[in-house]
């Protein structure tokens, strides 16, 4: 768990975080968005400590982090950027490995890691281990990036636009590996991004910043069906409002009993993935499939306009 409690900080006469309290719960995650300069980096630096607060406190686990040596700072608290930030002079394997070298891994144990988190982002280690940055394409320096920060086998990883400079199909790519490796590890994740897409589609929370303060911290269905203030409206976009709500459910959410004709779409589809197919083949119902293949049922055009309609 991580707790921010009333953490403020100021460079000179300007505060650029001001009194920011809000608490992660462990193997969740958090998405900070807020317009540019509304303190998202510096907020989330102040959590492993790349920036000491004015005033406040940050835990980790109930420490505060002011406690915790730095090195043990570095083994539980990852932390991945856009541009990834590797080293150009070291190979990929020698990158992933920087912290738990730092913390004077057994070289097996390292050797084993660094295959294993290769693999788990589809790089083959006897190809890639040996390759320098500069020989990756950008989307494969973006995944060594995240391996790295999660080679210490972090409680916590800090991702900041981490997938800002990639083109939009290999993001929603990267998007999807992150939210199972987030499931496969357990890891409680803080990710700053300033794509509402991208927050709606990772976060189990979203953190609103405005001006160096938390506006609004809620669940992305709270922040469509109630925003705080007339910001977090415009940032969430009220003419996305019903396609971010069907976005974040699934179909195995709205599916009822009978049959309907054609292909069947998995129930774990997305609503809105679902109106787009039944718009797009002009049917008024569409059958659902487990992932064993069984059939649950349908799901219905009807169904799906009266979930994207705002609850009461
Ligand atoms: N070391 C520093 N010295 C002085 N001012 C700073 C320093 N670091 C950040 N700032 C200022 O603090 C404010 C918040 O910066 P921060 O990087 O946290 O914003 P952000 O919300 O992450 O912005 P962006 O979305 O543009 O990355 C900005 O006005 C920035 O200029």
């Amino acid at each position: 768990m991580i707790q921010i409690e009333e953490v403020t900080k100021r460079y000179g006469d300007t505060t650029v975080v001001n009194g920011v309290t809000l608490t992660v719960a462990p193997h969740t995650v958090t998405v900070i968005v807020g317009t540019s300069g509304s303190g998202k980096t510096t907020l989330l630096r102040m959590i492993n400590r790349l920036v000491e607060p004015t005033a406040g406190i940050v835990k980790i686990d109930g420490e505060d982090n002011r406690s915790i040596p730095g090195y043990e700072l570095r083994r539980r608290i990852g932390y991945a950027i856009q541009g990834h930030g590797l080293f150009p002079h070291r190979t990929v394997a020698q990158n992933i490995a920087t912290v738990p070298t730092l913390l004077g891994w057994e070289k097996d144990r390292t050797e084993a890691k660094v295959e294993e988190l290769l693999k788990l982002f589809q790089l083959d280690p006897a190809d890639f281990g040996p390759r320098y940055p500069h020989e990756l394409s950008g989307g494969q320096q973006q995944r060594v990036g995240v391996a790295r920060a999660l080679a210490a086998e972090p409680n916590v990883l800090l991702m900041d636009e981490p997938f800002g400079a990639l083109d939009p199909i290999i993001r929603s790519k990267a998007q999807e590996d992150l939210a199972a490796i987030q499931k496969h590890f357990g890891t409680t994740i803080i990710l700053v991004t300033h794509d509402m897409e991208e927050a709606f589609h990772l976060a189990d929370k979203i953190a609103v910043m405005d001006k160096g303060e938390v506006v609004q911290y809620a669940t992305p269905a709270e922040m469509l069906v109630k925003p705080a203030t007339p910001f977090v409206e415009t940032l969430v976009g009220a003419s996305e409002r019903p396609f971010r709500l069907l976005g974040i459910e699934t179909v195995g959410e709205a599916v009822e009993p009978g049959s309907a004709e054609g292909r069947p779409v998995p129930e774990v589809l997305s609503q809105r993935d679902a109106l787009s197919e039944l718009l797009w083949s002009g049917r008024s119902a569409l059958p659902v499939a487990a992932a064993n293949g069984e059939i649950l049922g349908r799901v219905t055009l009807q169904a799906i306009v009266k979930r994207a309609a705002r609850p009461r």
